[in-house]
């Protein structure tokens, strides 16, 4: 959940709204129809054998179950959270929460100020509650549900009373097809209450209802339209989508109430036979359109008028032969040019171009602790603060410290690593502060500048700096506090401007605390220390198994899936090697999957399936064995040292010893493409 937001956003109502008087009164008892929803609730409640003085079920899913969940409603989520955002601003004065349930009344996301965040809490309006009216009696979330209609509850008209402290405004979110979708939800104390705020809520939900129309219809030609033209571009404007032959796909709410049709009937429909048009009129409009033509009036079959404008996203590309020849007779191209509204075609996760935060932000796919330090790490780039990344192996600390970088002025200049858990103390010191020609007896007699030198103008990773010996703690300090670096043997001091990122999966205070770690050089390092999330903590987990996994298919094919075992396998086991061991896992399965669409459980390593069935307390089950044919030695090697991996958690130095070899010679195999299976 996030903490309380600052800063200024677009307002949906302007001026902002104030508080209303804090009333005992029920706000809306004058309304009937309001009064009759509340009434038939309470019924229902007292069918289902709720009582008014019950403590509510504060049972709520668990962290896989609700980490399943949020992966079911991925794409909700990702279209709702922004809006949600945005409400959260509108409503702060107000003291509330920003909930997002799915169909079943089950809390996917919710935002809101802390301190009521955590009173919320206290009575389960957070993440995997569920508020369905089974489980809570009267309330905003399941009396919404159940009507399919917006809904205030308030203060005593919650079923429950331990509920009577909360004022709730929710409306049901549809999809195009008018499938049910979930619910948006305010809630907050019910002194707050305030009028405006189901309208808010509405006006959040044709938002989240626009972006999901506009992404599932993306190729298709749109109809904007509305009686009024200064409501174009607002939310209030109707939407259709139409396919090249005049069908209508699909429309958004303001469309189906100012058409007065059903999203059934409005599928059964064409252009010609709801706005008297023909394709051809709005294809010559979107060419006029471009030219910054004002809006076309349609006379509807009954005789009603519109204002209409048709766009057509910048990625599509239809056929010249499926577009009419304009009646001016201006030659006509096959691709349509997109018009200056026309929405911005999502930028792809390969587009190089300068996008601030963007490789940070692409280390997680919805879990909040990452995203927090993503946003913590945000705040300090190009600061020049010195950053120490902790968490255990494997949880990507040397990627976050990359993204870092990347994201950073210094991008353009070199990001050095130092891995000082793997070299000895005398060649960490020529390493790192480089020796002049003749200093140094070991393997390269000719000068080297240096790791800190290399790094000038860019940024230093000091990887697993709780192993740097002591005796290089203190000329490292020095180097960090003087700017300027004296090779070994050498007298002549080097300038050096570097940004420093450490990490460690030790403890480094209790190493200060311990006498192994200066403080002096830990509080230099120290500037900013963000912590990364276990794998096992993770909430995204399943998203970013789905990213691996792409990122092992060669260009151009698609990943598999995973079936619904091989998921709740990932999510029980306890990843002792973090990301290292989950990759590992996901490019074995890929590899035995071999192009089939989806990973079972068949198709995983004996050793995790071992590990995660331990872990989900269930016993091994016997499967065949897949065939591995390939006994050429690299094909060999390749498996002894997954095995090793597996076996070990993921943990290098545990699996090196296991395999007989260095740490560095395996992590040279591992750096090596896997061989073809
Ligand atoms: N957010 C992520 N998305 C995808 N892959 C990731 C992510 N984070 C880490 N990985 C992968 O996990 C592996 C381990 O990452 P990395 O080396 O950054 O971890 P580490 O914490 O520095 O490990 P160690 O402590 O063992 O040095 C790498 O293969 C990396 O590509």
């Amino acid at each position: 959940m996030s903490t309380p937001h600052s800063g200024s956003t677009p307002t949906l109502l302007s001026p902002s709204v104030p508080l209303a008087p804090s009333s005992a009164t029920l706000p809306l008892a004058s309304d009937p129809a309001h009064l009759d929803t509340i009434a038939r609730s309470h019924a229902r409640c007292t069918d289902l054998g709720l009582h008014r003085t019950q403590r509510p079920d504060f049972a709520g899913l668990g962290r896989a179950e609700l980490a399943l969940a949020r992966e079911r409603h991925h794409r909700l989520l990702v279209h709702a959270a922004p809006v949600m955002d945005l409400l959260l601003e509108q409503t702060l004065a107000t003291r509330s929460i920003v909930a997002l349930s799915d169909t079943q009344g089950t809390v996917l996301h919710a935002v809101g100020p802390a301190d009521f965040l955590h009173r919320a809490a206290r009575v389960a309006l957070a993440p995997g509650a569920n508020w369905s009216e089974a489980s809570k009696g009267t309330n905003a979330v399941g009396t919404a549900l159940i009507g399919e209609t917006p809904c205030v509850v308030h203060g005593s008209e919650h079923f429950m009373q331990a509920n009577g402290f909360l004022t709730c405004s929710a409306a049901p979110i549809f999809d195009p097809r008018g499938e049910l979708l979930g619910v948006l939800d305010v809630s907050g104390d019910q002194r707050s209450y305030h009028p405006h705020t189901l309208g808010l809520v509405k006006l959040s939900v044709r938002m989240i209802e626009n972006h999901w129309l506009l992404e599932d219809e993306g190729q298709a030609l749109r109809l904007h339209f509305h009686p009024r033209a200064e409501c174009l571009d607002t939310l209030m404007e109707g939407l259709v989508t139409v396919a090249p032959d005049g069908r209508l796909l699909a429309a958004n709410r303001s469309a189906l109430d100012l058409l007065g049709l059903s999203a059934v009937a409005l599928r059964r429909g064409s252009l010609a036979s709801v706005f008297g048009l023909s394709f051809g009129a709005v294809a010559d409009h979107l060419r006029s359109a471009l030219a910054e033509a004002g809006p076309m009036l349609l006379t509807l079959p009954d005789g009603r008028r519109l204002c209409a404008k048709a766009r057509v996203n910048a990625a599509l590309c239809w056929p010249a032969a499926t577009l009419p020849q304009p009646a001016t007779g201006e030659p006509t191209e096959g691709r349509i040019a997109p018009s200056a509204n026309t929405p911005a075609v999502p930028r792809s996760p390969q587009d190089s171009s300068p996008s601030r935060g963007a490789a940070l932000a692409r280390l997680h796919a919805g879990d909040r602790h990452m995203a927090t330090v993503v946003d913590k790490l945000l705040r300090v780039v190009d600061r020049d603060i010195p950053v120490l990344i902790q968490g255990e192996t494997g949880t990507g600390k040397e990627l976050l410290a990359r993204a870092f970088h990347a994201d950073s002025r210094r991008a353009d200049h070199p990001f050095v690593a130092l891995d000082c858990a793997c070299l000895p103390e005398t060649l960490i010191e020529a390493e790192l502060f480089g020796h002049e020609e003749g200093a140094f007896t070991g393997a390269r007699r000719k000068g080297a500048p240096g790791k800190i030198v290399q790094a000038h103008r860019g940024t230093l990773f000091l990887d697993e700096i709780g192993d740097m010996p002591l005796a290089l703690q203190a000329r490292l300090l020095r180097v960090l506090q003087e700017r300027q670096v004296t090779p070994l043997g050498g007298t002549r001091a080097v300038p050096v401007d570097v940004a420093v990122v450490s990490a460690t999966h030790r403890s480094l205070q209790q190493m200060v605390d311990a006498g192994s770690f200066r403080g002096d050089l830990y509080y230099r390092l120290n500037g900013l220390a963000v912590q990364l999330p276990p794998l096992r903590d993770r909430e995204d987990l399943l998203p970013l198994a789905q990213a691996l996994l792409a990122a092992e298919c060669p260009d151009g094919t698609a990943a598999p899936g995973l079936d619904d075992e091989v998921q709740a396998l990932l999510l029980h086991n306890r990843w002792p090697g973090n990301l290292r061991q989950l990759r590992n896992v996901l490019r074995t399965a890929a590899a035995m999957a071999a192009g089939q669409p989806l990973i079972r459980r068949m198709h995983l390593p004996d050793d995790f399936l071992e590990e995660a069935l331990r872990h989900a307390g269930a016993a091994p089950r016997q499967e065949p064995q897949t065939p591995q044919g390939d006994t050429t030695l690299q094909a060999l090697e390749y498996q002894a040292v997954q095995r090793a991996l597996a076996l070990a958690g993921g943990n290098i130095s545990t699996a090196a010893k296991r395999l007989g070899i260095s740490r560095n010679t395996l992590y040279r195999k591992l750096r090596r493409r896997p061989p073809p299976m």
